[in-house]
């Protein structure tokens, strides 16, 4: 059995696959190391096996000791687990309005912090712990009237996302050992931003306070429409500097283009399915010269399932089949066959 992710034979890992022969055959085992922190990053392009892949890492940190696991999922595709017999919670997550800060505040309402509404979303942010606060602090201020109702009508549609509660998410919730499922399938991109950047920044702070014994796991489905926006900041600093504190993180894309090249430079677990892009292709060899020289495009995989694992700890590359998983997986695509299939 090899173990990706470690140099030394000791600690957890969890079975990520087979090693693919030439011919195609199966084979010995490949795990992965889950002792130790990690970045890792699964690419490739739709249909490709990303999200099966997360799915395969999230069973295995189920099954391991001392990891919290958190995904976040914006296409409703780990749901399933909630009535599968696994350990798994599905929240429709709320966090505090607190839980960003002035400038988050700012950004995630499109507003510009030094002037008119965003100046006085700026000021309420400051002041108050809660939307509720935030509104009446805005309709009590002395302030322009058109000014205020503007940042009272930027508030009233944070309100109307019902993402924001004076209690959040548990930090309990989040750190325990079961698998704790953001489902973010009914929100629209800022709202379910907000939301990663407050469970990016908990995660952080939970572990540099020492809160929590457990390592938390941060899988974060379909990255690339987090990069941007008001979750940059949190998860650029997840990535770059959360492995100190013992912060995990598992971004997924069909977009490695549109992943920051300091995001991609800092994994150290690249797990790259099938891609054709060109652009993508040449955002993972940048940053990994030292071990997709060559031919990297000849080298990924074709087939469903099968990836090309880069081991930034050994400089090693290896082709694995990702194993099947043992949970229902709710990624598929829905085809025009399927309503079909239901007629009489
Ligand atoms: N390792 C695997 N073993 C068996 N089947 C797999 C494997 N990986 C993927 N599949 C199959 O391929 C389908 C597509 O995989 P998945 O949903 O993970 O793709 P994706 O890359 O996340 O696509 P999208 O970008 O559209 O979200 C899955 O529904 C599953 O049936």
């Amino acid at each position: 059995m090899v173990v990706i992710g470690r140099e030394e034979a000791t600690g957890a890992t969890t079975r990520l696959g087979h090693y693919r022969a030439r011919d195609g055959s199966r084979g010995a085992p490949v795990d992965v190391d889950v002792d130790r922190p990690h970045i890792g990053l699964v690419v490739g392009k739709r249909g490709s096996g990303k999200t099966y892949t997360l799915g395969v890492l999230a069973e295995g940190l189920l099954a391991a000791e001392g990891v919290a696991p958190v995904v976040a999922d914006p296409m409703g595709a780990f749901t399933p687990l909630e009535t599968a017999d696994v350990p798994a919670t599905v929240v429709h997550p709320r966090v505090r309005a607190d839980a960003l800060d002035p400038r988050q505040w700012c950004t995630v309402l499109g507003l510009d912090p030094e002037r008119g509404a965003g100046a006085l979303v700026w000021r309420a942010a400051s002041e108050c712990a809660t939307l509720d606060g935030m509104r009446s602090w805005v309709a009590d201020v002395d302030a322009v009237a058109s000014t205020a109702r503007a940042a009272s009508n930027h508030l009233a549609l944070a309100a109307s996302w019902d993402i924001f509660d004076a209690a959040g998410i548990e930090t309990e919730t989040l750190c325990s050992d079961s698998l704790t499922v953001l489902d973010m399938s009914g929100l629209a991109s800022r709202p379910a931003g907000a939301v990663l950047a407050a469970v990016a920044t908990a995660l952080y702070d939970v572990r540099m306070a020492e809160q929590t014994c457990r390592l938390p796991w941060f899988l974060i489905d379909e990255a690339h429409a987090f990069t941007d926006g008001v979750a940059r900041r949190p998860l650029r600093r997840l990535v770059t500097r959360g492995r100190q504190p013992g912060v995990s993180c598992v971004l997924a894309t069909q977009r490695p283009s549109a992943v920051p090249a300091t995001t991609v430079s800092q994994t150290d677990l690249l797990v790259a399915h099938r891609l054709t892009s060109t652009a993508d292709i040449d955002a993972l060899h940048a940053a990994h010269p030292t071990y997709l020289d060559g031919d990297f495009a000849a080298r990924l995989p074709e087939t469903t399932g099968d990836a090309l694992v880069v081991d930034d700890g050994t400089e090693s590359v290896h082709h694995v089949t990702v194993r099947e998983r043992r949970t229902p997986h709710g990624g598929e695509t829905p085809r025009a066959s399927d309503i079909g299939a239901g007629r009489e």
